[in-house]
């Protein structure tokens, strides 16, 4: 039996929107586990923010099924908003309240008495970082306070899913890490389910489970990083990279003829390179891992080995490859 941790909670279907003859969102299938933070990343206009309009019934798909909760967002907009916190990008507060009055505006919006909701305010506004600003105006607030206010504003109604629209953009650093610590926490503690949409690929790397990349209204790839480094990596070859001196022609010519060996890219040496104390580098791929025959040729050849390591794919090499190859979109079908 499928446990409840693995449940499915959005769930979408050959989803697909049109605006007139363009089309915003393309048969998307994606599925999104309670608990789990997914990132959607994207360039502009890739059709995130619809994907998100439509699991909030603010937009109507034009075909296709979304299911949110086991809801459908057209049809039951209201009972979708209860279980949803969305942060749009650009969060509007009343700007000449404090943080408290406005959580205590938005707690009355959605019916919860005062009794309870101030409570439930002056705990967020701890767990977000803002309990020394009680008596602030939201106007003087940095966009850093202002998204960590935001973020307690969508967990007021205490919800199921949480979806956030850039919610890193225009903040230093250093709240940056900040801001990411506490939405991974309010996953991993509370088993909220995050959604969030991000240009960032560092930041999506850092907190994601899993990661979604839109590219013209097309999900072109979705898994965790390992998964989508083995689609990246999928015909099977490994790069290995080294440095190592003294290079010799010997040490050349035994690397270049590794069993298994597909492409080998060494230094560029004149005779007095070789000589050269000073590490070289070379860049060997293999139909497998060649990474101990490398070092172990390096050492029979009577060189030191200053450096070796296999190639990891980062999510920055997945997405230049996804976003700036267009032959890769092939790769679209049957992702989940
Ligand atoms: N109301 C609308 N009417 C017509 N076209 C629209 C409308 N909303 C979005 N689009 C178009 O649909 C496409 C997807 O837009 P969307 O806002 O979903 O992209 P996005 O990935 O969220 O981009 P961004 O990162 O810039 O927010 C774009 O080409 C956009 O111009």
């Amino acid at each position: 039996m499928e446990s409840f941790a693995q449940a499915p909670i959005i769930e979408m279907s050959r989803l697909t929107k049109k605006y007139g003859e363009q089309t915003a969102v393309s048969q998307l299938d994606l599925t999104i586990r309670r608990g789990e933070v997914y990132g959607l990343l994207g360039p502009n206009g890739a059709g995130k923010t619809t994907t998100i309009l439509m699991m909030l019934g603010l937009t109507e798909p034009s075909s296709g099924k979304v299911r949110v909760c086991g809801l459908d967002p057209a049809r039951q907009p209201l009972e979708v908003k209860r279980r949803v916190g969305y942060m749009p990008d650009d969060v509007g507060f009343y700007e000449d309240r404090t943080a408290l009055d406005n959580l205590l505006l938005t707690a009355r919006l959605n019916g919860i008495p005062i009794q309870d909701a101030r409570l439930q305010a002056l705990e967020l506004l701890e767990r977000v970082g803002l309990q020394h600003t009680l008596t602030k105006k939201v106007g003087a607030f940095s966009r850093g306070m202002r998204q960590r206010l935001g973020i307690a504003d969508v967990l007021i109604k205490k919800p199921e899913i949480i979806i956030l629209d850039e919610p890193t953009l225009g903040i230093d650093p250093e709240g940056v890490r900040e801001l990411l610590e506490l939405i991974e926490q309010l996953s991993r503690n509370e088993g909220l389910t995050v959604l969030l949409s991000s240009h960032h690929l560092h930041q999506v790397q850092q907190i994601c489970d899993r990661v979604g990349l839109f590219v013209q209204g097309k999900l072109i790839a979705s898994g965790n990083i390992e998964s989508l480094a083995k689609q990246l990596d999928d015909d099977g070859s490994v790069t290995v990279e080294l440095s190592a001196a003294p290079w010799s022609k010997e040490l050349d010519e035994r690397l270049s003829g590794l069993d298994g060996l597909l492409t080998y890219n060494g230094p560029d040496v004149s005779d007095h390179a070789y000589s050269s104390v000073l590490p070289l580098d070379a860049v060997i791929t293999g139909t497998r891992d060649l990474t101990s025959e490398a070092a172990r040729t390096v050492l029979d050849c009577g060189a030191s080995l200053f450096g070796i390591r296999r190639k990891q794919y980062g999510l920055d090499d997945i997405y230049h490859r996804y976003f700036e190859g267009g032959g890769q979109l092939e790769r679209s079908n049957g992702i989940q």
